[in-house]
This record gives C-alpha cells, sequence and structure tokens, in this order.
C-alpha cells in the first residue's frame, strides 16, 4: 500500500487508508476529515467529509458502540471514528441524528497511531464549546417511564465514547434536581441534563436561573429587577409526554439525536418569560402560559396520570365538549413590529437573524448568544417603553407563548413563527366562539393551516402580558395565601402546583356550589374561573403579569 502524502502539522495527515476492501485517499485538514475512494487507476470518486466539531469519538481497533458495545480482534492497524450522520427522516425543522461510524485499516501500527493522535488533538483543538463533566437528572416516572433504560442504552453510551464524566441522579420526588441545583456544590461541572420531560427541564431550569441570582445577591421577586445571564447549560434528553421545550429547540424528540448536540456542545439561547402574581415570582416559562382551554386540559390530565402520554388526548376531548369559556382582562405590550410579526411565516432556527439582532438590542455589551437552553434574560426595565393595550372579553383561551411550543402533537406548534430568543413572545387571544369554531382553530394546531386566520383568534408579538379578573370578581386574597402556602415554589419536596393545586381548583368549584370542579359534562354550571397551565404546571393564581 502506497503512502500517498504525510505531514507533521498537529491538524494535517493525509495518508491512503482501506475501509472493507476499498482504498481510500483520507485526508485530516485543520476542520475536516475527508476520505475519497480511489479506483484502480487512482481516480478520485466520491468523498465523505465529516466536519471535526461532529466527530464524537476516536477508538483503536474495530469497534461498536450501538446498540451494544463491541470491539472485534484488534489487528493493530485499524482505528475507527464516530461522528455525527443526519437521517433523511425528522421534521422539516429537524432532522434525526444518528452515530455514524467508520473502520478505517492502516498500512502499518506507525500510521494508525499517528491517525489516532492527530484526530484526537483536532477534536481538542476545535471543539473548546464541548462539556467534559455533565450532572444528569433522570425522571424515572415521566412519560412512558422510560427514563432510566433510555439513558442506560442510548445516551450513556455516546457519553462515555466523547469521554464525557457524567453524574447521575435518579429523582425520588418532584423538585429534588430543582433543589440539588440550588443547593449542591457544582464545581466541575459543565452543564446539568435531564432525562424526562418538560417538567424536569422546569426543574431545572428554575435551579439554574434561582441559583445564578442567588449567586449575584438578587431577588428574582422583583419585577424591575435586570436578572443575571445563566452560564450553566442546560441539556434535554427527551423521555416526556410532550417534549416540548426539545421539539421547538432541535426539531424532533429524539434521545440520540439530543445527546450528540450535547456532545458536540451545541447551544441555543432561549427566552425565559416570568410569571408574577402581584409583588411575588410564581415561575418562569419557556413555553406555554395558557389560561382557559389548555389550563383546563392539564387540570383535567393530571387526574389520568396513569394514562401516560395519552392522558392529554382524552382530557382535551372532555374539555372541548364540556365547552367553556372564561371572563377576563388581558393587557399587553406590543413588541416592535418592524422587527417581527407572529404572521410573517418566517421559521425561527439555530443563528437565526431576528433573534441574533435582538440578543444585540438587548445585550449590548455581551459577547455573543448565551448558552445551550440556558436562561437568558431581557433587560426589560429599559425595554417596557409603549403602550399598554386591553381587552375585556370572555375567552375560550389565552395562550402566550416564547417559542412556536412545536412538539409531535402539534409539529408547527401553538405559533408557527414565533422566535427561541428574541425576547418577545406571542400572545394567542381565542375570543368565545360556538364549538364548531374552536374545534376548527384546535384541528389547525394539528394541520399546516393558518391557525391565526379566523375570526375569532388575534395574536400579538408581545413584551408583557397581564391578566385579571373583571371589575367585582378580584381573586380573594385570603384564599391566595392559603394556595401559596399548599401549592406555591418555595415549600421545601413539594410538587409546586400539578397535584397541590387541582385540591384547590376542586375546593374552588365547591364554593361555587358544584360537586366537581371538572365535571363540566355533568355539572349544570361551569366554572367562572380556569387555571393558568405555566408550561405543564398548574399555577396557584388566576391574576398574574408575565415579562
Ligand atoms: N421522582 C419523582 N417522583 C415524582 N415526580 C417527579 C419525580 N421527578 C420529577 N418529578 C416531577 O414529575 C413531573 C413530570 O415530569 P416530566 O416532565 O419529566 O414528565 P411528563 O409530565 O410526562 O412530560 P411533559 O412535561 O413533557 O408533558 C415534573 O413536574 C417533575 O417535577
Ligand atoms: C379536541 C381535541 C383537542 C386536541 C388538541 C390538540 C392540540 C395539541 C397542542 C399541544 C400544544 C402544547 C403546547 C405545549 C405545552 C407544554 O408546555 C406543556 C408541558 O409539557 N404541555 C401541555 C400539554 O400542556
Ligand atoms: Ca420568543
Amino acid at each position: 500500500m502506497e503512502l500517498l502524502d504525510m505531514d507533521v502539522d498537529p491538524v494535517r495527515l493525509e495518508s491512503s487508508l482501506w475501509v472493507g476492501k476499498k482504498r481510500y485517499r483520507a485526508a485530516l485538514t485543520g476542520w475536516h476529515l475527508n476520505w475519497t475512494e480511489l479506483d484502480k487507476k487512482n481516480r478520485d470518486k466520491k468523498t465523505v467529509s465529516v466536519p471535526v466539531s461532529e466527530v464524537i469519538g476516536v477508538e483503536e481497533g474495530r469497534v461498536q458502540v450501538l446498540p451494544q458495545r463491541s470491539v472485534a480482534e484488534d489487528t493493530d492497524r485499524e482505528f475507527t471514528v464516530f461522528y455525527v450522520k443526519r437521517s433523511s427522516s425528522g421534521s422539516p425543522y429537524g432532522l434525526l441524528w444518528r452515530l455514524g461510524r467508520t473502520q478505517f485499516c492502516c498500512p502499518s501500527r506507525d500510521l494508525r497511531d499517528q491517525w489516532m493522535t492527530q484526530l484526537r488533538i483536532a477534536l481538542k483543538t476545535h471543539s473548546p464549546s464541548r462539556p467534559h463533566r455533565l450532572l444528569v437528572f433522570i425522571n424515572p416516572f415521566g412519560g412512558k417511564k422510560q427514563g432510566r433504560q433510555i439513558y442506560h442504552s442510548l445516551v450513556a453510551p455516546l457519553f462515555e465514547l466523547a469521554g464525557i464524566s457524567s453524574h447521575v441522579v435518579v429523582t425520588e420526588r418532584a423538585n429534588q434536581a430543582r433543589d440539588h441545583i440550588l443547593k449542591k456544590d457544582l464545581t466541575g461541572f459543565d452543564g446539568v441534563v435531564c432525562v424526562g420531560g418538560d417538567g424536569i427541564f422546569s426543574e431545572l431550569l428554575h435551579g439554574v436561573i434561582g441559583r445564578t441570582q442567588q449567586e449575584a445577591g438578587l431577588s428574582a421577586h422583583d419585577p424591575s429587577v435586570t436578572l443575571q445571564s445563566c452560564d450553566l447549560h442546560i441539556g434535554i434528553i427527551p423521555a416526556g409526554s410532550t417534549d416540548c421545550v426539545c421539539f421547538a429547540t432541535v426539531g424532533v424528540n429524539d434521545p440520540v439525536t439530543s445527546a450528540l448536540h450535547i456532545i458536540i456542545g451545541d447551544s441555543q439561547p432561549l427566552d425565559v418569560c416570568s410569571v408574577h402574581h402581584r409583588s411575588s415570582l410564581v415561575r418562569y416559562s419557556v413555553s406555554l402560559v395558557g389560561y382557559g382551554f389548555y389550563g383546563d386540559v392539564l387540570a383535567e390530565s393530571e387526574r389520568h396520570r396513569w394514562m401516560g402520554p395519552l392522558r392529554y388526548d382524552y382530557s382535551g376531548a372532555m374539555v372541548y365538549l364540556s365547552n367553556r369559556s372564561y371572563a377576563g382582562v388581558i393587557q399587553y405590550l406590543p413588541a416592535d413590529s418592524q422587527l417581527s410579526s407572529p404572521r410573517d411565516n418566517t421559521r425561527c432556527l439555530s443563528g437565526c437573524s431576528v433573534c441574533s439582532k435582538g440578543t444585540e438590542r438587548l445585550f449590548p455589551h455581551s459577547p455573543g448568544a448565551s448558552s445551550l437552553y440556558s436562561s437568558h434574560f431581557s433587560q426589560f426595565s429599559s425595554d417596557t417603553e409603549g403602550e399598554w393595550v386591553s381587552v375585556e372579553g370572555r375567552f375560550r383561551a389565552v395562550s402566550l407563548t416564547c417559542m412556536s411550543s412545536s412538539c409531535p402533537r402539534s409539529p408547527l406548534g401553538l405559533s408557527p413563527s414565533a422566535h427561541l430568543a428574541d425576547g418577545t413572545g406571542d400572545l394567542i387571544i381565542v375570543r368565545d366562539t360556538h364549538p364548531l369554531g374552536f374545534l376548527t382553530f384546535l384541528h389547525r394546531h394539528t394541520s399546516t393551516q393558518d391557525q391565526f386566520d379566523l375570526p375569532f383568534v388575534d395574536v400579538h408579538r408581545v413584551k408583557a402580558v397581564r391578566f385579571s379578573l373583571p371589575t367585582g370578581e378580584e381573586e380573594d386574597r385570603d384564599e391566595e395565601r392559603e394556595r401559596v402556602n399548599d401549592g406555591g415554589m418555595t415549600e421545601e419536596g413539594k410538587r409546586p402546583s400539578r397535584s397541590g393545586s387541582h385540591k384547590h381548583l376542586v375546593e374552588r368549584g365547591e364554593e361555587r356550589g358544584q360537586k366537581d370542579f371538572l365535571c363540566g359534562l355533568c355539572c349544570s354550571k361551569a366554572p367562572a374561573v380556569s387555571v393558568w397551565n405555566c408550561d405543564g404546571e398548574i399555577l396557584p393564581h388566576t391574576e398574574i403579569s408575565c415579562k
């Protein structure tokens, strides 16, 4: 076998190699590993080119990692390169990623060692943002209860191959992951990862934001304070019921795809919306803050958790049949309509120019965008100028979404043109309408038809939203105090709202003379208030302000 060319430059090597029975000319330049098949007359054929930034690992011998690790007899002259391979399937907004693998055979052991060394040096040099140590939280009860299995069979082998060491915590209670991040020493970790759905992601989000503000000595309860951006990255391995945050950022909800994104250090900044009640912080949201239909579906679905992900479809149908609308006053602060609009038919993807401009506008002194799934904050105090608009009436649904909120149930999402990191959210107001009209609206979530092209639907790109009950029907302060104690964010070890608030829903319904608040089908009188669904958690308040 002839040696074509060799160079001692630390990130450059070229030689002839064999893959199976075919001879290739392989070259490692600074940024790419290429190999081109040679025919007998040394004419080049098709070239395979892998960016070094997408190489996952290099191993001696003929190695396989998934579905199980195996090493064929090492001939001293072989090595295997693993890299990101884009599959042809996925969604229009994100392809599935798979682990590509090519086994090379060198003419000598010496050359094999040189390839191994140079590839590893190139990886270190050209992938500075890769994580080395991760703290992983697995929710064993999320989605179809497959979290542990998904992590150990699909993700851990990839992390190991990439040289990432991980400390794994399988949660034993709700809010354990949040509390761990808030209280434990995280020195040495480059990021935190959740294996589960939007609920466990939200725990990590609250932990990371809370810890950052604690360290900066800031009170997150003060709505006018400019919060500190977070440096710790959050990765998501989808294993939940909706997996909306994963789907809307990556384009698919696939554990292997997400693991590969995490390994190569991909990052996507996200808008985070804070939800306050009077002068206390209630929660943060990255996807949906929804009242009416989405609040009722969540409350109803909590009673049917045993159904797994199907609980949302069942509850959706039940709530639809109960045909409810709610009175309220919505106030919103419009965003600059010159920059973007929820009906401009654009789609926000990684590297989106609207988000880059938004980041520059909101963080004029920052060197670049924030981090992987990390929270970053709009400097709201300097960005609140503008006229508040007020809408009073009866609504089927009031939804504020900071991102498209696409998920497998709604591949385009609640607001298909919303941006991931522009510092705005889309407010979707569905006024009361006849049941068939509302069904048309719901059906459009699942199709490509314009969801907003209906006479009873309005959509606005906004910087802030306030919701209150009509005059004379305001929330009772004593009742709220009780509800916060039972379901609020601060109490140790309790699920903040999913289970806690349901009790109150029932109580509130009973106060209004009903046996069961959620039994809209059999009760003569529908409840006067709904609940807020905040990224899949029920909020303990009706009157809220979001920014
Ligand atoms: N060990 C645990 N026991 C009980 N609840 C837990 C535990 N660990 C986490 N949780 C809580 O479980 C809730 C649901 O988790 P998760 O989001 O992972 O799954 P899901 O609800 O099925 O998915 P999705 O949120 O995507 O619909 C979250 O509110 C989380 O705080
Ligand atoms: C009559 C049938 C009704 C079908 C309704 C179909 C519409 C589905 C659209 C789902 C969009 C969900 C937006 C995401 C919200 C998440 O934050 C949250 C937490 O996972 N999920 C839910 C379901 O509240
Ligand atoms: Ca946004």
